[in-house]
């Protein structure tokens, strides 16, 4: 049984600059030990219903005839469907590809998906492009605060690359995971999510009361599950927001800011909190990325400039001096390709998302 991984839990409700230094040191301290923290789901930025609402989409989606669904099959944009076995996180690692299915949201233009989507979600069309919009608002919020956090001088240096007016690799993703009695071929060593990192900048994860699974990679080399819902937030309305730091913003901040590896497990159906993974199990993933054509320079921060990580003493010195300074475009291509081996082909590699 995995042991419970100690993610800080933080609201970032509070108004006024005190709070925002407060809130956005201990967002910082939270992403460079952990790379993920618990943001408390307050109804601020996304309300209970609109997450509800959201999972309730994806169920409808999700049960959508099996033809409906392959009509949207995913496209090099990284847009569509992509069915059982389809992603493989981890392709050094897996027997088999992931246990799940996907679908990923590009963007929206009034109200309608500019993607083919399956008939049975398309009156929602709306309510996807708001929850969409709400993500990446709170995104460009925690942005702003890791800025204040980092010392960036502007602050919203980050915020300023993520415009919701420029195209961007930004992705809303439904996941579902079918229950173990459906998939009975699955043998032990098999994951419902291959180990991986995300790409982009920041990642938001919503989940359903008692589906875990999920389990982040320790510096001890172990796997830690993390509850959808940790100690103290049992009674909250709706479960915590976890947030991931993904590869981009690490790579951009010296890797000050940790992106983690982690996974899905079957986890044998039980986790340490009681929650058990016997079931179907629902999560949403946003995905939030700055513009395509974004610079990923060196960040103006003093603290960012200075820290030197791993990797930046292995070799010696400062590793924007070294570096190609590549778009946010370029980063994400350099990461999309080993994952869906049909659609590149076995050759090329890159990792998962
Ligand atoms: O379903 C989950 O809990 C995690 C999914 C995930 O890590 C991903 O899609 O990148
Ligand atoms: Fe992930």
């Amino acid at each position: 049984m995995a042991s419970t991984a100690a993610i800080p839990i933080i609201d970032i409700s509070g108004r006024g600059d005190e709070d925002d230094a407060r809130v956005a040191k201990e967002l910082v301290d939270a992403a460079a030990e952990h790379g993920f923290v618990y943001v408390r789901n307050t109804g601020q930025h996304l309300s209970f219903a609109q997450v509800e609402h959201a999972f309730d989409i994806s169920k409808t989606l999700f049960r959508s005839p099996l033809e409906d669904k392959q009509r949207c099959k995913i496209e090099k944009n990284n847009q569509g469907w992509s069915g059982m076995h389809t992603e493989t996180l981890d392709p050094k690692t897996q027997r088999v590809g992931d246990f799940k299915e996907a679908f990923n949201f590009g963007p929206f233009a009034d109200g309608k998906a500019t993607q083919p989507i399956p008939q049975s979600i398309e009156p929602h069309g709306t309510d996807l492009a708001t929850f969409q919009d709400s993500c990446h608002n709170l995104c460009r919020k925690l942005l702003l605060l890791f800025g204040i956090g980092l010392g960036v001088d502007p602050p919203d240096f980050f915020t300023a690359a993520h415009s919701p007016d420029k195209p961007s690799g930004s992705i809303l993703r439904f996941l579902y995971y079918p229950p173990p009695s459906a998939t009975p071929s699955a043998e032990e060593a098999d994951v419902r999510a291959g180990a991986h990192s995300d790409y982009g900048s920041i990642t938001l994860l919503f989940r359903l009361k008692n589906q875990a699974g999920l389990e982040i990679l320790t510096r001890t080399n172990g796997w830690a599950a993390v509850p959808v819902c940790p100690p103290g937030t049992e009674e909250d309305p709706s479960p915590p927001i976890l947030v991931n730091i993904g590869d981009l913003l690490s790579y951009w901040t010296n890797e000050l800011l940790r992106s983690t590896v982690h996974r899905v497990a079957f986890a044998n159906s039980k986790t340490g909190d009681g929650e058990t993974t016997t079931d179907p199990r629902y999560s949403i993933a946003y995905f939030c990325h700055p513009a395509d054509d974004t610079p990923l320079t060196a960040v103006p921060s003093e603290r960012v400039r200075n820290f030197k990580s791993g990797l930046a003493t292995a070799n010696a010195g400062n590793p924007y001096a070294e570096r190609k300074v590549l778009t946010a475009e370029e980063h994400l291509k350099s990461r999309l390709q080993a994952t869906y081996l049909q659609m590149y082909g076995a050759d090329e590699h890159g990792q998962g998302e």
